[in-house]
């Protein structure tokens, strides 16, 4: 079997003028869920189509569970790929179970048990033969990634599967991802939303205006980023006018003048009566030194990690976006 679920190089999109993809090498690892992220019109619904062969790529190659696009053998690995890509057109008189029925055998030969299979991975054995007209939305969708699972494909794509769904539909359908990747199967899930990317995917890719700008493991995106501190008075610091009126805070802007001068210039920020310090966790003991021979002590000193949003508006500006760091 192959590493790789969906393995692209130099992948090329161009509308006429419009680049739509610009030499994407995609690489989603088999049995992962991996989150293909950026704002509209960044080009994630090209790249799906691309590799779903709906439509023809400018340039480049596209392998789909090892078998290269254009081979003989690429016909029957799609045939392994399930996809979400437009809201299918169920009837709203028709059962649940009626409907994948009905939809499932345009694609291929469906039994029963397959229905039955689909409908169990997605929660939906309870209600199968109710009415589709009285599906909450959370439940129409995983009706319609039911059909994407029907025969037990190894890779399923959903294009953001979240769309116009409420809060509660959401969680249904986040949680139903989570499911399957835990059944083993590879997602390939693109969205919008860099949180839903965050709280569902192992892996990320994250493209801007047709260029994968960053693609990876996501709790190595978001490797630890700074360290955040808290300040007491030291005894040589109590009674000192700043401690007397806005005290925390000034005891931030002191400990913050004083890092700023180590001989390693760091970047360093007060944010109300913290100080945060762009250092990776082992510069901890140092800060601790310095500060308290300057009698002032550290009352708490905690990693942070940047949100993947924080990142991905650090790759989209192309500067780091200051401030805002959360434990
Ligand atoms: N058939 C087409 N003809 C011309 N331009 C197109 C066509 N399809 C897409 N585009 C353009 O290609 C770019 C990428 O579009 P695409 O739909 O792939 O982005 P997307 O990330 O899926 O966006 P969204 O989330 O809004 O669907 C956009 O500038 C879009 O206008």
């Amino acid at each position: 079997m192959s590493e790789w679920a969906i393995r692209t190089d130099g992948l090329t999109k161009h509308y006429g003028r419009v680049r739509a993809l610009e030499e994407i090498h995609l690489r989603v690892p088999a049995g992962r869920i991996y989150g293909f992220v950026g704002p509209n019109g960044s080009g994630k619904t090209t790249a799906i189509a691309s590799v779903l062969g709906l439509i023809r790529p400018t340039r480049g190659s596209i392998e789909v569970l090892g078998v290269c696009q254009g081979s003989r053998d690429f016909p029957a690995a799609l045939a392994q790929v399930g996809a979400l890509v437009q809201a299918p057109a169920f009837y709203p008189y028709l059962s649940g179970r009626d409907n994948l029925r009905v939809l499932g055998s345009t694609r291929s030969m469906v039994s029963d048990r397959d229905i039955d299979e689909a409908l169990s991975m997605v929660g939906l054995t309870e209600r199968a033969n109710d009415r589709y007209q009285f599906y909450s939305l959370g439940m129409r969708q995983r009706l319609a990634i039911a059909l994407a699972l029907i025969g037990h494909p190894r890779l399923v794509i959903l294009d953001e599967p979240t769309n116009g769904l409420d809060p509660f539909g959401i969680q249904e359908v986040r949680q139903l991802i989570r499911g399957l990747g835990a059944q083993g199967l590879t997602v390939f899930l693109s969205s919008h939303l860099l949180y839903e990317v965050e709280q569902v995917c192992d892996e990320v890719g994250v493209i801007v205006q047709g260029r994968l700008v960053a693609q990876g493991p996501v709790e190595e995106l978001l490797r630890t980023r700074g360290i955040r501190i808290r300040v007491s008075p030291g005894e040589r610091h109590n009674g000192h006018p700043e401690g007397v009126d806005g005290h925390n805070g000034a005891l931030a802007r002191a400990a913050a003048r004083l890092i700023e001068q180590l001989p390693w210039r760091p970047r360093v920020q007060v944010q109300g009566e913290s100080v945060w310090v762009d250092a990776p966790p082992d510069k901890g003991a140092e800060l601790t030194r310095v500060l308290a021979s300057q009698g002032l002590w550290i009352s708490e000193l905690v990693p942070v990690r940047s949100t993947l949003e924080q990142y991905f508006m650090e790759l989209a500006t192309g500067r780091q976006a200051e401030g805002g760091v959360r434990s």
